[in-house]
């Protein structure tokens, strides 16, 4: 692919909370986002969702074909909507996430995608920077540096995306490129939605708690944050990541308290996580843009307000879509793959220098 290319390219990402895939296509060179294109969300059905959970802290030499093929399948009818696409970027499915153990497992082969769609396809994001040093995660910074750079931000910000898991950029725009060594700092933050999720499932058969309704009336039980904050990963230095399910023992700390008082305290443990996250960072950022379905909960976003001292706003207000970032992103990075350029940098997943991860599977 020659250097300055535009291509038209689509990212497929199935998110952490398991509700099913986000695809959005971008025109791009690989460093400058010229074109925001279509884009088109699928939920799973519960019976989808179900499959994928009991596939979660698997690992490819366990037997998780039926899952495999689930995501397979799905991404393939998702992704034929998309006929002038030139290029894949195929996140898939993370049922496991061990950096400095095991590894790390995107559920879903690429190369039988490339084949079904017909036109390439660049997957396994993640692999070769963990095999590299790194946390193999987060990945989406190198996008979001480029974001700032198209809202011609001259000043310090962070773009917060909370999904499951929550993960924090902190961008200096000001530099050239995002491998610059002090132009971004990013790690995972916490747990985000997924405990809420999960006790919503569990205890009220819910997916999710919507417009933080449930937690707007609940107390918050403060000596459950601060033991919360008191997990070593709060004390560990960025870049770092996180497994789904790496706080399950949060649900078992609120399950005497009620429903309302139990979501309201999960929800602070998050927005109390990202302002940890925030000290954390070079220099307080000129505010907080927020991606990720948690910026749809006002419980989290008025919860992080008030915690975070400073001001924190849905990215919509700078014109971007905060359902479809993530999307966008692994088009963005399917591109910079494709060219040879890096992926993830020391600062962004503590990778020895900068890589580019991924792997490029061509139609038969
Ligand atoms: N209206 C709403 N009110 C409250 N929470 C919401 C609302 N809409 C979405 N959410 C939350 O956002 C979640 C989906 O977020 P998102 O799609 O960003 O996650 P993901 O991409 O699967 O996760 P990750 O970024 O960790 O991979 C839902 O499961 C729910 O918890
Ligand atoms: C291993 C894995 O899939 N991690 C996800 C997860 O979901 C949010 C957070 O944890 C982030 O680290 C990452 O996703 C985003 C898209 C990323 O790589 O930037």
């Amino acid at each position: 692919m020659l250097k300055d290319q535009l291509v038209r390219v689509v990212g497929a990402m199935s998110g952490t909370s398991l509700d099913g895939v986000d695809a959005a296509e971008i025109v791009t060179d690989g460093h400058e986002v010229l074109e925001f294109g279509d884009s088109v969300f699928r939920p799973y059905t519960d019976a989808q969702t179900a499959v994928l959970r009991s596939a979660l802290g698997k690992w490819p030499e366990d037997d998780v074909s039926v899952a495999a093929e689930l995501v397979e399948t799905v991404h393939a009818q998702v992704l034929s909507g998309f006929p002038d696409a030139e290029l894949v970027g195929f996140h898939g499915q993370t049922f496991a996430h061990d950096p400095k153990g095991r590894g790390t497992h995107q559920a879903g082969d690429g190369a039988v995608l490339a084949d079904v769609l017909n036109k390439p396809v660049v997957w396994d994001f993640r692999s070769a920077d963990v095999q590299m040093g790194g946390e193999g995660a987060p990945l989406a910074p190198f996008y979001h540096f480029a974001l700032a750079k198209k809202m011609k931000a001259d000043a310090p910000l962070a773009i917060l995306n909370l999904g499951g898991v929550g993960n924090l950029t902190w961008i200096d725009p000001r530099l050239p490129f995002p491998e610059s060594e002090g132009a971004l700092l990013a790690f995972d933050t916490g747990p985000a939605n997924a405990p809420i999720n999960d006790l919503m499932q569990a205890r009220l058969g819910r997916p999710f708690d919507e417009d933080g309704a449930l937690g707007a009336k609940g107390r918050v039980n403060q000596s459950v944050v601060d033991q919360f904050l008191q997990n070593p990963f709060f004390f560990r230095m960025p870049p770092k990541s996180l497994d789904r399910d790496a706080f399950v023992g949060l649900l078992a700390d609120v399950a005497t308290l009620s429903d309302e008082d139990a979501i309201a305290t999960l929800t602070m443990s998050c927005a109390a996580s990202v302002a940890q996250g925030v000290q954390a960072c070079p220099n307080a950022p000129e505010r907080i843009l927020v991606t990720g379905g948690g910026r749809r909960n006002p419980t989290l976003m008025m919860m992080l307000a008030s915690v975070c001292n400073v001001p924190v706003a849905s990215i919509e207000d700078v014109g971007f879509d905060g359902d479809m970032l993530e999307a966008q992103a692994f088009a963005y990075l399917a591109v910079r793959v494709a060219k040879g350029l890096p992926t993830s940098a020391p600062a962004t997943t503590g990778v020895g220098a900068a890589i580019g991860g991924g792997t490029i599977s061509r139609p038969r």
